[in-house]
């Protein structure tokens, strides 16, 4: 028979390639380039003589069959939904053992010669050193996906065909099966396929962890994935592991994430793998314990491979009762003030258990954070969970005061001590703290000479009041706070280093409400507690909910209060909408920040702004100079629609130099 012009040049250029004669033609892949040589090279197949496609005789089908049977049979489903997907569009299904040869296949009966032609059979050979380079056979060799369309097939029977073809693995990443779709016709054009690859391939790890689940059943599975809400559905990642956490087998995923922490955290002998406790920074009381977690039977870990959140929940072994979760360690008992504070992010979770160890000493704590993160709220779940949650908790604001007053309103004063003070004199916070707690928010903020003077309370434990001549004994608890960095501020001579010392016994560091695993817990929370607050009820519509889970919260979780009690007070009915959310939350509008309203700085007829020193204020400090001026130097409402607290409104202005009419320089 007669070969087609199409047929005849393809041999040609093969022959040509196989004589040394010609370089690949440019227009071929280096996957498909690659594949020829060996074709040429290694099988010395003869472009010249196409061959007939290889059909296995039903024995040998069987055994091949027999060989897989487990797959085939786990993989019923996926191959089913895969061909339900593609053959209206013209594509036969194979799924084709580790040798190449098809034991499953599904193509419409009407094309049943045809297809056979073609080799899109039962019991065809697809192995690449028979058929040369063809979807299946060069995916067994490299291990990937690829789509072999038309005349980058070897042979010229088929190159009229287009096969995309991904490999399946088992849990130990060995390709144990290939999963190809083919059709007798296609467009010219290799993108068509496209769409064709990310289909099997998906439908190639479907039946994959179907197989994991499968083949594992009998034992204890992580699985886990970077977002929530797939955990249960499609989680990505699936780890079989040992009652005591010791791994067994990991699906792709799950291998990419073992080989990511070994990278980073080498082992001390090559054989030694990561325990699960290791690669989610767990105890495995805490992994054991994960299907009494929470409603959903999740919980956030940090990967230490790369430090982000994993979620993960636990698929217990078929058949076994609950009791599994018995034999976990105990967890750290609870301690609502400061249980409450977190859902299951996985920095929160470390934070917390250090607190609840932290919360009966008397050891300092120097909590770190951005603004509205919680500092305050932390430090006061420390002091109600303690042994002094009777005694008072005093919160001091050392940006808020007046250098010139903070010295007097922390250490009090004897009547006369100084003119303009009250007539009775003034018990100082310290001294108002004795029993309790004294919180210092802002401590980077607190000038030299009176560090020195808190150094020596924190050290003798009394106090001297101003115009006293004998000190007070006081019994005090220091809990400080700063989102500075102090080491910085030491540094710069601006903090004593002894002081950080004594005020540091033990640190504890905030993370960002963008940061969190659990800005859904936080959100709920700040809800209810508005809800209960007011006196009202409002639903969080979805909508409202994707948003405010979305958004940045550059003044973090004050900041959502504020959006929040905004909506609530603006919501026309009982559910709160989008549109009921500030403006800054939608989206696109991006968060508002101190640089957000800069344009603010520009606006017509504004004055030329003044500092303190006289110089002209940088682009942030025009754009809040600008703020102020608008709200009538209202600091209340410039840090509500900043979503700061009133301190940081004072600490920027001090920053910048600004000044408000009629007043002393914010010093
Ligand atoms: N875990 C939480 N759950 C609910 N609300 C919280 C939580 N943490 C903080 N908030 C709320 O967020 C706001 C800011 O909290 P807080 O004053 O403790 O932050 P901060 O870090 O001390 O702020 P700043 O740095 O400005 O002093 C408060 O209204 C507080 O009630």
């Amino acid at each position: 028979m007669a070969l087609q012009p199409e047929k005849r040049q393809h041999i040609r250029t093969l022959m040509r390639l196989g004589e040394g004669r010609d370089a690949c033609p440019a227009e071929h892949r280096d996957v498909i380039r690659r594949s020829w040589q060996r074709c040429l090279g290694e099988y010395r197949l003869d472009p010249c003589h196409p061959r007939p496609v290889r059909v296995l005789t039903q024995q040998a089908l069987r055994d091949h069959q027999e060989s897989v049977d487990e797959l085939l049979h786990v993989a019923r489903a996926g191959v089913d939904r895969l061909y339900g997907q593609v053959a209206r569009l013209g594509y036969a299904l194979l799924l084709t053992d580790q040798r190449g040869i098809t034991v499953a296949f599904r193509g419409q009966s009407e094309q049943d010669r045809a297809l056979r032609r073609a080799g899109l059979y039962l019991g065809a050979d697809w192995n690449e050193r028979h058929a040369g380079t063809c979807a299946v056979g060069t995916c067994l060799h490299d291990g990937q996906a690829i789509t072999c369309h038309q005349g980058e097939h070897f042979d010229a029977t088929h190159i009229d065909l287009t096969c995309t073809a991904a490999p399946i693995t088992d849990p130990q990443g060995r390709v144990m099966a290939v999963l190809d779709i083919s059709a007798l016709q296609s467009p010219r054009s290799h993108e068509s396929q496209t769409f064709a690859l990310s289909l099997v391939n998906l439908h190639a790890r479907m039946i994959e962890d179907a197989y994991f689940l499968h083949r594992y059943r009998d034992s204890l599975i992580l699985r886990f994935d970077s977002a929530r809400e797939f955990v249960h559905l499609n989680g990505r990642g699936l780890i079989a592991i040992e009652e005591d956490g010791s791994l067994i087998a990991a699906n792709h995923e799950g291998r990419a994430l073992i080989d990511a922490h070994l990278r980073r955290w080498p082992p001390w002998s090559a054989a030694c793998l990561p325990g699960a406790t290791q690669l989610f920074d767990a105890e495995l009381g805490d992994l054991l314990g994960i299907p009494a977690a929470g409603e959903d039977q999740i919980r956030a870990f940090r990967a230490r491979a790369n430090d982000a959140t994993c979620f993960v929940t636990l698929l217990e072994p078929r058949g076994r009762p609950r009791k599994a979760t018995t034999t976990a360690a105990p967890r750290d008992a609870s301690v609502p003030a400061l249980d409450r504070l977190a859902g299951d992010d996985p920095a929160m979770h470390r934070l917390l258990k250090l607190a609840r160890r932290l919360r009966n000493e008397t050891v300092s704590v120097l909590i770190h954070g951005e603004t509205g993160t919680g500092k305050e709220v932390l430090a006061r779940a420390l002091h109600d969970s303690g042994p002094r949650a009777q005694a008072p908790f005093v919160a001091v604001n050392c940006a808020a005061i007046p250098e010139a007053l903070i010295e007097s309103e922390l250490f009090g004063y004897l009547p006369g001590a100084f003119t303009g003070g009250r007539p009775k004199g003034m018990r100082g916070l310290i001294q108002q703290a004795d029993g309790g707690t004294l919180f210092l928010d802002e401590i980077g903020d607190m000038p030299l000479t009176l560090q020195t003077r808190l150094l020596r309370v924190l050290a003798e434990r009394e106090v001297m009041p101003l115009g006293a001549e004998t000190p007070v004994k006081v019994d005090i608890r220091v809990v400080t706070a700063t989102h500075r960095d102090v080491t910085e501020l030491i540094r710069a001579g601006d903090f004593r280093e002894d002081l950080y010392y004594r005020l540091n016994g033990a640190e504890l560091h905030l993370p960002a409400l963008r940061e969190r695993a659990d800005r859904h817990y936080v959100i709920r929370r700040v809800h209810d507690e508005l809800q209960a607050e007011r006196g009202q009820s409002h639903h969080l519509r979805a909508d409202a909910m994707s948003a405010l889970l979305a958004h940045d919260w550059p003044g973090n979780i004050r900041q959502l209060r504020n959006a929040l009690a905004f909506a609530m007070a603006t919501a026309e009915g009982d559910e709160i909408t989008l549109h009921d959310l500030p403006e800054t939350c939608h989206g696109a509008a991006g968060p508002t920040t101190l640089t957000a309203p800069a344009s603010l700085g520009s606006a017509p007829g504004s004055a030329s702004p003044s500092t303190s020193a006289g110089a002209p204020p940088s682009a942030d400090g025009q754009a809040l100079l600008e703020l102020l001026r608008r709200s009538a130097w209202n600091i209340s409402q410039v840090a509500r629609q900043l979503g700061v607290s009133r301190p940081t409104v004072y600490r920027r202005m001090r920053r910048h130099g600004l000044v408000a009419p009629n007043h002393q320089p914010v010093s």
